[in-house]
């Protein structure tokens, strides 16, 4: 199996990403966690634009042991002197060297004409020769280069002794089939490109990056540029991440090695982005926090009967914590259950239909699910020994400050097997509550005691309602209700607090009736 090798710029072009500014000691950071991904090459900055980066070059050249370091340079000899003058005490200097080749970069930009072109790029890759024993030349918007204008430049820097020759898609402009075709045609037609690696470098403008740079691969070239997380200039540059392991998850395709410590991309992932300060979206490929989560039903369900359903990668292979399955408003019962059991609680299926059905209430209501409202929910149920006498069915609320508080409520009896309703006006909207489930359930119970706490934070919150009801015996017992909305987390409380009342004085009578009179 051939081997590609990878050349990062997250400290150079990754750092041209507008607001982006890494200190040195920044750049050593990420360079030492790069050095641990496996990256072959790395490009610490660009010495000659100021004496900060050029400090910044120094440390990461000498900070770093196995990959080639390198600068960028103009093709002028100021700027490849500066990169030395930073890179001579590195273990493995190297310079990267860049003159725009297009037409409207000549014409526009350079001011130079095609031969002016050429004998800067072959004047510069000699100059920096006689410093660095790696020198890469890259023909700025080569993808938009005459192709046999640019297979003239090839030779020229080929001649003058390059060690490596990158096309770059500056501009993120090509198809990958044409983007691969440069590279074939450059194969067919430059004299002693055999003696050069062959690198791309793409740019993400239209959202091609990945592709050309696969495509780039499929044509031969055995160096792939781009950052961490795809950051960069304008839209920025193909994501090393997404490149490594396009070439790991479909081997058998590609048929390329890479020798990366894929392990190591989630961590380098979140260091590049708290450095850089550039969050990566959650559905980024590979390193976005949903790139393994998975919300609906259908592919819960798949994935907890197989993973390979609908994970093409492991999250483990790339450093990622586990697969989660997010609980939501599209989740169904195999989820909910497999979640409910990782939170050690284990229900029949009729329990786990009634708790579904107060979940799937829940999910309208609110965004995410967090482990604590799973809990309250089911631990409205949890060490139920008491029937549920009457269910709570729903709840209708009028009120103003200028009105009377009214509270309409519909409860289904289980035992005679139909709904009761009844409406009762209150001092407040929870009194007008708590006096419909009085009329409702045809007695009178003494309130002594009435809690709120907020079980998660936001303003989605679930509410957890504590209620303490008597009996006329002296009976006391505790409800608890929970819902996104108070008012209806206290009349569920409420109901919960009757249920408990009237089957346990039940209770009480059946076992006292049982009891022979005198003993
Ligand atoms: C595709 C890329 O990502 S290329 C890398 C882009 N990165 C950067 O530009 C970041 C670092 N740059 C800088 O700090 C500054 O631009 C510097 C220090 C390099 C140069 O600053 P200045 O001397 O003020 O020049 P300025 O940036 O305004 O203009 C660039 C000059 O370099 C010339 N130039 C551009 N590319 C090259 C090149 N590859 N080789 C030689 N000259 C070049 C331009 O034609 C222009 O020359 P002119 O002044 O004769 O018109
Ligand atoms: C310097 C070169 C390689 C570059 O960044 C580009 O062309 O995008």
């Amino acid at each position: 199996m051939r081997s590609v090798q990878f050349f990062d710029t997250t400290l150079r072009d990754g750092e041209q990403s507008p607001g982006v500014n890494l200190s040195a000691e920044q750049k050593v950071a990420i360079a030492l966690q790069l050095e641990k991904l496996g990256i072959h090459v790395i490009e610490a900055g660009f010495a000659a634009s100021s004496q900060g980066d050029l400090q910044a070059v120094k440390q990461v050249g000498e900070a770093v042991k196995e990959p080639i370091v390198v600068s960028l340079a103009r093709a002028v000899e100021k700027d490849i002197e500066a990169a030395w003058e930073a890179l001579k005490g590195a273990e493995t200097p190297g310079l990267h060297i860049f003159l725009a080749t297009s037409p409207i970069h000549r014409e526009y930009k350079l001011n130079m004409t095609q031969d002016q072109v050429l004998e800067r790029a072959e004047a510069a890759v000699r100059y920096a020769k006689k410093y660095f024993p790696h020198v890469e030349f890259s023909t700025e918007d080569g993808g938009r280069t005459e192709k046999d204008f640019l297979c003239r430049v090839a030779e020229r820097v080929i001649d003058a002794g390059v060690d490596v020759l990158n096309i770059p898609d500056t501009v993120g402009f090509l198809s990958p089939q044409e983007y691969g075709d440069i590279f074939r045609y450059l194969k067919a037609h430059v004299r002693g490109i055999e003696k050069v690696k062959l690198s791309a470098h793409c740019h993400d403008d239209l959202g091609l990056a990945t592709a050309n740079t696969l495509a780039a691969i499929e044509a031969g070239v055995e160096q792939v540029e781009g950052t961490i997380n795809g950051i960069g200039e304008r839209a920025g540059n193909a994501a090393l991440e997404e490149i490594a392991m396009a070439l790991a998850t479909r081997e058998s395709h590609y048929q390329v090695g890479t020798g990366l410590h894929l392990k190591e991309i989630a961590r380098t992932s979140r260091l590049v982005s708290k450095m850089t300060g550039m969050f990566v979206p959650g559905n980024k490929a590979v390193v976005g926090a949903n790139a393994f989560a998975h919300e609906s039903g259908i592919h819960q369900d798949g994935m907890l009967k197989n993973a390979a359903t609908y994970e093409i990668m492991r999250p483990e292979t790339v450093g990622q914590t586990d697969t989660r399955l997010v609980l939501g408003k599209h989740s169904g019962r195999h989820a909910f259950r497999d979640k409910l059991s990782s939170l050690g609680y284990s229900f029949n299926d009729q329990q786990i239909n009634q708790l579904f059905v107060r979940f799937k209430e829940m999910t309208d209501r609110k965004k995410t699910i967090e482990d604590e409202d799973l809990v309250s929910l089911v631990e409205e149920r949890i060490g139920e020994t008491e029937e549920e006498v009457f269910t709570f069915e729903a709840i209708q609320l009028a009120y103003g400050n200028h009105s009377v508080p009214t509270a309409s409520l519909r409860l289904y009896d289980n035992r005679n097997k139909r709904l009761l309703e009844e409406a009762a006006c209150g001092s407040g909207s929870v009194d007008a509550i708590f006096k419909a489930v009085d009329r409702v359930t045809g007695e009178d119970w003494a309130l002594t005691d009435y809690k709120i706490v907020s079980v998660t934070h936001g303003k989605d919150a679930l509410g957890e309602v504590y209620v303490k009801l008597q009996d006329g015996d002296g009976r006391t017992v505790q409800g608890r209700g929970v819902s996104t909305d108070v008012l209806e987390a206290s009349a569920r409380a409420y109901v919960h607090a009757v249920n408990r009342l009237v089957s346990r004085r039940e209770r009480n009578r059946e076992a006292t009736a049982g009891v022979p009179v005198g003993s």
